[in-house]
């Protein structure tokens, strides 16, 4: 599975970014690709035999924990054997100060928001191009002393040792995050290190990526083999599903199943769209049935989504046996648009998160199957999916397309998900985002979309008594969909699209907007 991975990384000078579970270490790895640096993101306590691959450069993160603390973190120190330049941010400076003499202890008071960077060696190649810039501090430990071999290159206000590097080695630590936006000049540093101290070469766009991945792809199917893929529609299996059409044309088989709780029209759309329009060798399945029958009776979330999630693998199983390839007996390899953020997360070195919620998930589908996977977006971020997409000719539409979740509008009617309970929320939501696109909103939020309640209320419409059951809109503003802010509509807007589904969708007698943003609310009801 790591293959992929690794591929990337010996074809791209690659910076390797250790993460010790700062909020932020991600971001590391963005700056990075952002002047088209590769960058990957790697647990603390990878083992660097184990690697496969030789970075330009190491970065090692900020981190929650405390490096004198018994359950610490630590690097491997083989990373020093590497002989390849090493730059310590919070936490990753500590580090190097405690592997080299152990001066890190709590500090008088923490240090949270701005302070001023004062270079103290105009001429070290870190801080080229920057002097008193304003840097984003996060941290309550702080050095003590200087680690053995090291001297200071800067300082701030609080921090006696904000900047540090080895007297003969291109080891630097830094007590500030350049990673986020608030240190003005930040990105120069990580440019410094990558570019003027690593070497890296900057070639990491989104032009040569394709060429790669479609030489690699090639390469892994052979000349025979085939390859089916579980699309949506939505952004990632449709890139995904494209760049695999690029690579092997026809014997990619995609297919789209229509689980009775998609939006409306969409796979009539979907079909017309990425069949005809992209050329994707493409197959609906109708099983809508089943998957309502499934569902009947059930109002538990986490039971809907484990049905949903069973009864896709269910499909999708029948639908491979039903290929037959030129080449061989059966569908060798499985493609799913796993992104890094998913990566990410399933490889963090605390573990993968807590469950709030089950997302549907075709990864299920390995227990099972003897499928080899191919997973083309996996070092990819969202933006740079949407990018990918555009270059490979996906309409911009559809590149900008909301996410829409596996489970569909089976987890936006709350409570059992019956016929006629999806067609009222369908209606609802078709309504809603049709207004949103006519307001030119669409591409300003990130996720919209309507629930129907379980619940009924008392209404009246010509003159009549009603008593029907509720929408409520959610509309969100996110980067990244772990966190989120409800998105702030003109009253008029409300005023309209209230007014149109009590109107235009028999069932509903009243609309509400939910303002709750994320946490604690999730993106989802359910
Ligand atoms: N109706 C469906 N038919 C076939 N596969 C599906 C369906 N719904 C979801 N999937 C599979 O589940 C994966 C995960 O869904 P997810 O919603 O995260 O991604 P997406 O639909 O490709 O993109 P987006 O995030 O834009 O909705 C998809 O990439 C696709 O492989
Ligand atoms: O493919 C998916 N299968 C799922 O089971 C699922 N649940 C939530 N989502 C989407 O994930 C994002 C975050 O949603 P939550 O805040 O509700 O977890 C939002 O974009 C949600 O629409 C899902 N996507
Ligand atoms: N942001 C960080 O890396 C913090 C490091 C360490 N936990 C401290 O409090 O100083
Ligand atoms: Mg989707």
């Amino acid at each position: 599975m790591s293959s992929s991975v690794e591929q990337v990384s010996n074809v791209f000078d690659t910076i390797l970014v250790l993460d010790f579970g700062s909020q932020y270490s991600h971001l590391i790895t963005r700056r990075l690709r952002e002047f088209n640096v590769y960058a990957e993101m790697l647990p603390c306590t990878q083992k660097i035999s184990e690697l496969g691959w030789k970075p330009a450069g190491v970065i090692m993160s900020g981190g929650p924990y405390s490096v004198y603390a018994e359950d610490a973190p630590h690097v491997d120190l083989d990373i020093f054997k590497l002989d390849v330049p090493i730059l310590g941010i919070c936490y990753g400076m500590q580090e190097l100060a405690w592997i080299n003499g152990k001066q890190v202890a709590r500090g008088e008071k923490r240090e949270y928001g701005p302070a001023t960077l004062n270079v103290k060696d105009a001429s070290s190649p870190l801080f080229q191009g920057m002097n008193h810039s304003r840097v984003w501090m996060s941290h309550g430990d702080k050095l003590h002393g200087l680690p053995t071999g090291f001297e200071v290159i800067a300082t701030s206000d609080n921090s006696p040792y904000c900047g540090v590097a080895h007297k003969e080695k291109p080891i630097y630590g830094i007590q500030f995050h350049p990673e986020v936006t608030h240190s003005s000049q930040g990105k120069t540093l990580l440019k410094n290190f990558a570019v003027n101290i690593c070497k890296a070469t900057q070639n990491w766009t989104m032009e040569n990526f394709i060429d790669t991945e479609i030489k690699r792809i090639r390469e892994l199917v052979g000349p025979t083999a085939e390859v089916i893929g579980a699309v949506s529609g939505g952004v990632d299996s449709t890139v995904a599903a494209k760049l695999m059409t690029e690579a092997i044309g026809e014997r990619f088989h995609a297919i789209l199943v229509d689980n009775g709780v998609l939006r409306l029209n969409e796979a009539a759309n979907v079909k017309q769209i990425l069949g005809e329009g992209l050329g994707i060798n493409l197959t609906v399945v109708d099983a809508a049935d089943e998957f309502l029958d499934k569902l009947k009776g059930v109002t538990d979330p986490e039971k809907k989504r484990k049905i949903i999630g069973n009864t896709f693998i269910h499909v999708f199983e029948r639908e491979a046996a039903k290929i037959q390839p030129k080449g061989g007996d059966e569908i060798e390899f499985l493609l799913q648009g796993t992104l890094y953020p998913d990566v990410i997360e399933s490889i963090s070195f605390k573990g993968p998160s807590q469950t709030i919620k089950t997302h549907h998930n075709v990864g299920g589908l390995l227990d099972d199957m003897k499928l080899k996977l191919i997973e083309p977006l996996r070092e990819l971020f969202k933006d740079e999916v949407r990018h990918l997409g555009e270059l490979l000719g996906i309409s911009h539409e559809l590149v900008w397309r909301h996410p829409f979740p596996g489970p569909g509008i089976a987890i936006r009617v709350l409570g059992e998900v019956t016929r006629e309970q999806v067609a009222i929320a369908r209606k609802a939501d078709h309504i809603y985002i049709e207004e949103i696109r006519k307001a030119g909103l669409y591409n300003k939020i990130s996720q919209a979309f309507a629930c129907l309640l379980p619940v009924k209320s008392v209404g009246v419409m010509g003159d009549q008594r009603t008593y029907e059951q509720v929408i409520a809109l959610r509309a969100i503003e996110t980067t990244d969909f772990m966190t989120a802010d409800w998105f702030p509509f003109e009253h008029d807007f409300l005023k309209k699209v209230a007014s149109r589904i009590v109107n235009e969708v028999d069932g509903v007698a009243r609309v509400t907007y939910d303002i709750t943003s994320k946490p604690p609310a999730t993106v989802e009801w359910e």
